[in-house]
């Protein structure tokens, strides 16, 4: 087990991450002399604290203690799991209680195993172990499930679940929403000349100059097709959009990739077309916003390619 969380850890590049929460420094004291050599350790000494450090580090697994001042061990658990951003985030109760019943509240409000005290080093560390690999390995199949492995990107499924939730998100709130659809200049004659490696390596280091434009968390850059990218912004109106593709064209000529086939320059180039809606009807899917994204794709080529291409802004009503 041991073996598998070390691979799991260094994969994703860092050491788990555990949190221990409790009111009585000595107990964080205690839980940290056996955990600190395997993982890095954050603490916390309340309920609200353990929530904050919990945004602020993602932790891989929380310790929590049941009885503490102002807010108790399980109703801290119950709003980490009413919080899409920590809601994965397993916890274990470290509580001096140990009734059946007590033990039954811990998993009923979201915990995934109950530890009564006094500690058993041994046995501890073992189910600490048994978590943490569980959740390393479940995060590690999330990931495969929605990046593409050639670019690091989203793939096309994580783009269509993306798009339908933030055009719930700001028709729910009356918020702009936007949308790239991005293409790579005569990518086949690119494929022709160099060979499909090439075109392979291509496109990973387009795909990175694409994503290094993107700074907000909620913004969804991925791989929609083969040599086709596309990038959602939530609460984004045309402007803000059209100045993003117009630098992710800038992002790409930096680059300065030779692409000998090309029509437009020496160097590869590419297509945007940028689709913007002010806020979304009620009852409206995203496809609309789609068509109009894939039209002023075309638009771009039609015009020359290595532009970005952003007529109309989609109309209310259209976008059903
Ligand atoms: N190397 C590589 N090529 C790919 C991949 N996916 C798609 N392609 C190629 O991308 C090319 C896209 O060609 P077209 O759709 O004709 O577009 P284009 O040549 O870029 O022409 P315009 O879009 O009109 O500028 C095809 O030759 C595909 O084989 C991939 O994963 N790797």
């Amino acid at each position: 087990m041991k073996r598998i969380l070390e691979e799991l850890s260094s994969l994703r590049g860092s050491r788990a991450r555990v949190l221990l929460c409790d009111d009585q420094p000595i107990n964080i004291r205690l839980a940290n002399a056996l955990l600190k050599g395997d993982y890095d350790i954050y603490m916390a000494t309340s309920g609200v604290q353990a929530i904050e450090q919990c945004e602020k580090v993602q932790p891989d697994l929380i310790l929590m203690d049941v009885n503490m001042p102002g807010l108790n061990g399980y109703e801290t658990c119950e709003r980490l799991k009413q919080n899409t951003a920590t809601l994965g985030i397993p916890v274990i109760f470290l509580t001096g209680l140990n009734s059946e019943e007590d033990e039954a509240r811990g998993f009923d409000v979201g915990g995934v195993d109950f530890i009564s005290k006094p500690i058993h080093g041994t046995v501890l560390k073992a189910r600490v172990l048994t978590h943490l690999t569980l959740k390393l390995q479940s995060d590690f199949y999330r990931n495969i499930a929605v990046t593409d492995s050639l670019t690091g990107l989203f793939n096309r499924r994580k783009f269509d679940s993306e798009l339908a939730e933030k055009w719930e998100l700001c028709k729910r709130s009356g918020q702009a929403i936007s949308l790239l659809m991005i293409d790579i200049d005569y990518f086949k004659r690119y494929n022709d000349h160099y060979g499909h490696q090439a075109g392979d390596q291509c496109l990973a280091e387009v795909a990175h100059a694409i994503r290094s434009n993107f700074h907000r968390s909620y913004d969804c850059v991925a791989r929609y097709g083969g040599e086709e990218f596309a990038c959602i912004l939530p609460m984004a109106g045309s402007e803000q959009a059209i100045k993003l593709a117009e630098n992710v064209c800038q992002a790409v000529a930096r680059l300065k990739l030779p692409h000998a086939r090309s029509e437009v320059g020496p160097h590869v180039t590419l297509s945007i077309g940028v689709a913007s809606i002010t806020a979304p009807d009620p009852g409206s899917s995203p496809a609309g916003l789609i068509a109009l994204a894939d039209q002023n794709l075309y638009q771009a080529k039609a015009h020359g390619r290595a532009q970005v291409y952003a007529e109309v802004e989609i109309a209310q009503g259209t976008s059903a």
